[in-house]
Parts: structure tokens; sequence; C-alpha cells
């Protein structure tokens, strides 16, 4: 195989840089989780996206301490989960967190969901800003934040979140967040990049495809990355992992981006974050 492509890296409003393009491992069952994960840094992937939620912290953990890596490499994220929002267990989690992960420090912590029902995530910043200054994370962020839960914490926490990892992809492409998220300085991570499937066959991103002689996979991961977006798309398939690393050798024009953008609908995947309010039993 060819050289593993230069994966560029964004700047977070603390300074510390993070990888432009990872590799996320939601709904990667734990058994298959250590080979997805080694395959993926084999590639070239330098940057794994993971949560207490998924279930598969330690197998990521096992998967960079086997990989042959310096772990300062590898730039893993982890989430709290949603049971933990109290912030004596925000604290206990992240500790469990590190552990599973076998880990002594981690490069970025985000808030999973604002869950607006039922806890105060204000509470939960507060524990997670006490976590950063103990130097055992490098960032801390939010997922799922829309703007209003976004506006109290800069009213009532000290920390502007580094990222805000939403919901994006060419049928949801939420340019008023990601616009926000900008104007105070946070990075916008994108989820399920490519819908999990559902943009693939557009008939828009297959003739941009054909005409570029690249897989649909690979224009939309690039009108991500053009749009100055962090991504990381999952796949158990050694193929897929290798062919959506691939897009630091093409470009989209600014008509191509602008039909992309043009396919939005509004339409989650996901959960709507002011609705959901869901913690595990
Ligand atoms: N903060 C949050 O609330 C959320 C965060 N996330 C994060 O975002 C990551 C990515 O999102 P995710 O929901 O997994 O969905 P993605 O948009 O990354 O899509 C994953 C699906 O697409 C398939 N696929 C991957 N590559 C290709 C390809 N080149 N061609 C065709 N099909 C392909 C995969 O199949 P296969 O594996 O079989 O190859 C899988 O079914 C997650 O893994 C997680 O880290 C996701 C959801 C919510
Ligand atoms: O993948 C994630 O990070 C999630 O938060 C999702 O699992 C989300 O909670 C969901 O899809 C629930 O049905």
């Amino acid at each position: 195989m060819s050289a593993a492509p230069v994966i560029p890296d964004i700047t977070l409003n603390n300074g510390v840089t993070i990888p432009q393009l990872g590799f996320g491992v939601f709904q990667i069952e734990p058994k298959d989780t250590k080979a997805a994960v080694l395959a993926a840094l084999e590639t070239g992937y330098r940057h794994i996206d993971t949560a207490e939620m998924y279930g598969n912290e330690k197998q990521v953990g096992q998967a960079v301490a086997e990989s042959g890596l310096k772990r300062s490499d590898v730039f893993v994220t982890s989430k709290l989960n949603n049971g933990y929002h109290a912030h004596a267990q925000a604290l206990a989690a992240f500790d469990r967190t590190l552990d599973d992960l076998g880990m002594e420090q981690l490069d970025l912590f985000l808030v999973h969901w604002p869950l607006p029902g039922i806890g105060d995530y204000t509470e939960t910043w507060r524990a997670m800003e006490e976590i950063l200054a103990s130097g055992r994370v490098r960032a801390i962020g939010v997922s799922n934040f829309q703007t209003a839960h976004l506006d109290r914490l800069f009213q009532e926490t000290s920390v502007v979140p580094a990222v805000n990892q939403i919901e994006v992809h060419p049928y949801l492409v939420q340019d008023e967040l990601r616009e926000f998220d900008a104007r105070h300085g946070i990075a916008t991570q994108a989820w399920s990049p490519i819908a999990q499937g559902k943009v693939l066959d557009d008939p828009v991103i297959t003739a941009i495809a054909g005409r570029l002689g690249r897989s649909p996979a690979q224009v939309v991961l690039r009108w991500h990355i053009q749009r100055g977006d962090i991504v990381f798309p999952k796949s158990v398939t050694r193929a897929r992992i290798e062919e959506n690393i691939r897009i630091f050798d093409f470009e989209l024009t600014e008509d191509d981006l602008a039909r992309i953008t043009a396919l939005d609908r509004g339409e989650r995947t996901g959960p709507d974050p002011d609705t959901f309010n869901w913690v595990p039993a």
C-alpha cells in the first residue's frame, strides 16, 4: 500500500492540536474494537473517538497500547455518559474512563449530551473544569450542545469548550450552529459524517464522485474537511477504513461544496439534543 496520507491538524482554543480526521468507534462491538482500532492506526489514523456509552474504552486502550505507537502520537477522545452529570459522579466517571483506557492522561473529554430536561449541565461543566485543572486531560468540550446551552455555559462558567461535537452531514448541514461555534472559538466536530451511509446514494454526491473518480464516502468526507470541521467516520471494514483516509489528494470545487451543502433538509439520524434526556438504567 502507498504511504499514509498526511492528516492536517486543527488547533483548539487552548493551543492543543487535533488531527482533523479520526476514527469513530460507536456501534463497534467490544470484541471487534481492538482489531478495528489497530487497523485504523496501521492505516495512518492518529485520532480515536470513543465514549463510556459505547462500552469499548478498554479495547480502544488496548489497541493504542499494542499499536507500537507512542501514547503522545495518538489523540484519544472520550465522553462523560448521561448518568453522571452530578459533580461527584462526573469526577468519578472520568477516573473510570482513564482506568478503562489504561491511560494517565486523556486528550479530550466531552460532556456527551446536555440533557436539558433533567440535569444541570453547568454543574457538570464545573466538574469538567476541575478535571482540566488537574492536568489529566489536555482539553475539554461538549457534544450535542445547542446555542442556548452554550450561552448558559458562557454566562455561568469559566472555560470556553474547546469543541462542540454535533451531528453534521449533507442532510443536516448545521451552518447556524457551526458559525456560532466558530464565533466563540469552539471547533465543530461532525458526528455521523456520512449519515451512517444514508447520503451515499444521493445523485448529487454520486455525480461528483463519478466525475472525480472517487467514492461517495470520500466526496462527503472531503466536503467536511474543506468546510473546516473535524470528522471521525466509523467502519469495521478494512477497505473502507483505508478508503476514508484517502481524501487529502483531491479537492472539491466551490460549486461542488455549494451543491452538497444545498442538500440540507434538516434531517437527523440521531436524537434531537433539545429533547433527548435518556440516562442509562
Ligand atoms: N457525540 C455523539 O452523540 C455521537 C458521536 N458519534 C461519533 O461519530 C462517529 C461516526 O458516526 P457513526 O454514527 O458511526 O456513522 P458514520 O457516518 O461514520 O457511518 C458509519 C456507517 O457507514 C459505513 N461506512 C463507513 N465507511 C464507509 C464507506 N467508505 N462506504 C460505505 N459505507 C461506509 C459503516 O459500515 P461498516 O462499519 O460496516 O463498514 C457504518 O455502517 C461514531 O463512531 C462516534 O465516534 C456518533 C454518533 C453520536
Ligand atoms: O453514538 C453516540 O455518541 C450517541 O450518543 C448515540 O448513541 C445516541 O445516544 C443515540 O443514537 C441514541 O439512540
